[in-house]
């Protein structure tokens, strides 16, 4: 019923200095290089954030969602393209420390990583956590409420925020329509949607976290900006090399039967 992608999204790379990258300075150096991708998820207060990255990360709708305070960390590991990607879920300041733990000495693999940040959208909790959100984002995920339109209305303001916090105009978002499961209770129509997301350059997606039929087009939302951030990837690693004028060793040849395609 929910439709995945209605829009016509930005499918241009961000800049080369937007990436965050973490290179070893170790005997681990010749094998394993992160990259890190840091996806934020905003909205109003109780539109489903939350949920929506448990579904994605944990694949469940969680029983019982508070108030996202303090720390939320899941992971998940995806292949696009026959790469491995490691998904982590967190909106933990220290975020950065966890990453350790991924480290896979002598597999000669390349961990991607995309950190998916579930922003508190209460005001009290944001305020002071705002700046840190915002800071070397390299994908957006804004996220409604169907069934509220003022959640529909409010994203302009969100839109503006991030736009004052110099989140780069070539930084991939995307606009989330959540609840689709309250058919009876939807306020805000798929075309008012559809026409919104083209004004601002983004895909749309309309689904729910809660509905397990769903849980593919919630997969599709972040599978869709790994692959968009997956392919930056790529370019920067090919203007590496002609800098450099040698291979690179985190160039991952294509495999022929990948586990996963692009959803976009
Ligand atoms: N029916 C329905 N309810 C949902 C869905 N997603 C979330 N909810 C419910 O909406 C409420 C808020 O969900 P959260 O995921 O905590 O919302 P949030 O946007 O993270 O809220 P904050 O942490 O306050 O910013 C909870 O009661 C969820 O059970 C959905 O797809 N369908």
């Amino acid at each position: 019923m929910a439709q995945p992608i209605l829009g016509h999204g930005n499918l241009q790379p961000a800049s080369a200095a937007g990436l965050a990258s973490l290179e070893l300075d170790s005997s681990l150096d010749q094998y394993v290089q992160i990259r890190i991708f840091k996806i934020i998820v905003i909205g109003d207060s109780n539109v489903g954030k939350t949920c929506l990255t448990f579904r994605f990360c944990g694949g469940t709708f969680p029983d019982k969602t508070e108030a996202t305070i303090g720390v939320d960390f899941r992971e998940k590991t995806v292949e696009i393209e026959g790469e491995k990607i490691k998904v982590i879920q967190t909106n933990h300041v220290f975020s950065y420390l966890f990453m350790f733990r991924f480290l896979t000495p002598n597999t000669g693999l390349c961990i991607f990583q995309v950190q998916v940040w579930d922003t508190a959208g209460q005001e009290r909790f944001r305020k002071s956590m705002v700046e840190h959100y915002y800071r070397n984002v390299h994908a957006v995920v804004f996220v409604y409420d169907v069934t509220k339109m003022t959640s529909f209305t409010n994203l302009k303001m969100w839109i503006q925020e991030c736009n004052g916090h110099a989140v780069p105009p070539l930084v991939p978002k995307v606009l989330v329509g959540n609840k689709c499961d309250l058919r009876e209770q939807i306020q805000v129509p798929s075309n008012l949607a559809l026409k919104f997301a083209d004004a601002h350059n983004m895909l749309l997606f309309e689904t729910s976290a809660k509905d397990p039929k769903e849980s593919q087009n919630v997969e599709s939302i972040f599978m869709c900006l790994a692959c968009r951030l997956k392919a930056q990837k790529s370019l920067l690693y090919r203007d590496a090399e002609r800098q450099q004028g040698k291979v690179q060793k985190l160039e991952f040849p294509q495999e022929a039967n990948s586990k996963t395609s692009c959803p976009c």
